[in-house]
């Protein structure tokens, strides 16, 4: 049965002012975030204890240290957003697409630029995509809606020359883009002999609970294809070796990815097990909102709720952010 990560659960400050809601950000920073499972078969977070002040270093304004943008500067919180593609011309058509690359429906890219709409004050300095075109449209889209209104430049290092052709010669142009590194190892997981089969005919054929298996269990393959633990060997390896230090040095990030992709990646963010995993749905085109501080990431939910001003308010480096952006762009 398909559940849903419940992402109003912890967003739903209704408050309008997010600054008037800092004292209640603080105490659900830091605390211990637990995961449960409700009686609606969600995940929900709980909150408990609150702790110390975030210092906030400014990520519009404070001086770069790097080529490319904001903040490789020293801060202790740095924000992660991760958006799985908006829905793909195979996902409305219900098919096992996997690896298969094909682009966003029409409706992926309205997700696509609804999903910008609700990061667009939140700092991105840094993106990964996988090296599929679902999720490379999913970011880009994005990115047309955030009110830095920085470029985003997809990196290209695959050769020498790619990389020598591809330089920019202006360190202000490069302040003003953001960097997009694309990873094969953020890919969805290799659906074997599914893919291209329709959902529906498939459970029709094999039964339900076999194509359950194969979809939602950790570590049975579907055939020929990558179970959820194959997966997250590449996509946690990566996260861990390229984007966590990222993250550690101040850099805010952006992933656009895939379900089975982001859902490894959210069981090792969220201490999943691997019995918790199996109920973890992600939908598409909505991006989740992690906090990563003093060495632990600290789900925030998702700017899903009816007031953006539920995201915003969780943390004072955001709210100052967005408070700059205001200035900036009034
Ligand atoms: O690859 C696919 O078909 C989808 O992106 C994810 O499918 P799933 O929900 O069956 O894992």
């Amino acid at each position: 049965m398909a559940t849903e990560v419940c992402h109003h659960a912890i967003g739903t400050l209704q408050s309008h002012s997010y600054l008037s809601n800092l004292n209640h950000s603080q105490n659900l920073r830091s605390g211990s975030l637990r995961l449960a499972t409700s009686q609606r078969n969600c995940f929900v977070i709980r909150s408990s204890a609150s702790h110390s002040q975030t210092s906030v270093v400014d990520p519009v304004l404070a001086p770069s240290r790097s080529n490319t943008g904001d903040s490789s500067k020293k801060s202790n919180e740095a924000a992660l957003i991760l958006i799985r593609h908006g829905e793909s011309l195979w996902n409305e058509k219900n098919l096992f697409t996997g690896c298969v690359d094909v682009p966003l429906s029409k409706k992926g890219i309205d997700e696509a630029i609804e999903a910008g709409k609700k990061i667009s004050n939140i700092p991105v300095d840094v993106i990964f995509t996988s090296a599929l075109i679902r999720a490379q449209m999913t970011a880009m889209l994005a990115m047309t809606q955030h009110r830095r209104k920085k470029v985003p430049v997809v990196l290209h290092d695959e050769s020498e020359q790619a990389k020598a052709w591809s330089q920019v010669f202006s360190e202000d142009t490069k302040k003003q883009s953001i960097p997009v590194t694309t990873a094969w190892q953020l890919n969805e997981r290799m659906y074997g002999e599914l893919q291209g089969l329709n959902k529906q005919e498939t459970a029709d054929r094999y039964g339900k609970e076999q194509v359950h298996e194969w979809r939602r269990s950790y570590d049975i393959p579907p055939p020929n294809g990558e179970s959820l633990e194959m997966c997250a060997e590449r996509a946690v390896a990566y996260f861990r070796d390229r984007i966590e230090p990222k993250l550690l040095s101040g850099k805010n990030v952006m992933i656009a990815a895939h379900g089975n992709s982001l859902r490894s990646i959210i069981m090792y963010l969220d201490k999943l097990t691997s019995q918790e995993v199996i109920s973890l749905e992600l939908s598409t085109g909505i991006p989740m909102l992690y906090i990563f501080k003093e060495g632990r990431f600290i789900r925030r939910g998702s700017p899903t709720g009816p007031t953006e001003s539920g995201v915003y308010a969780y943390t004072k480096h955001l709210a100052l952010y967005r408070q700059k952006l205001d200035e900036m762009f009034q």
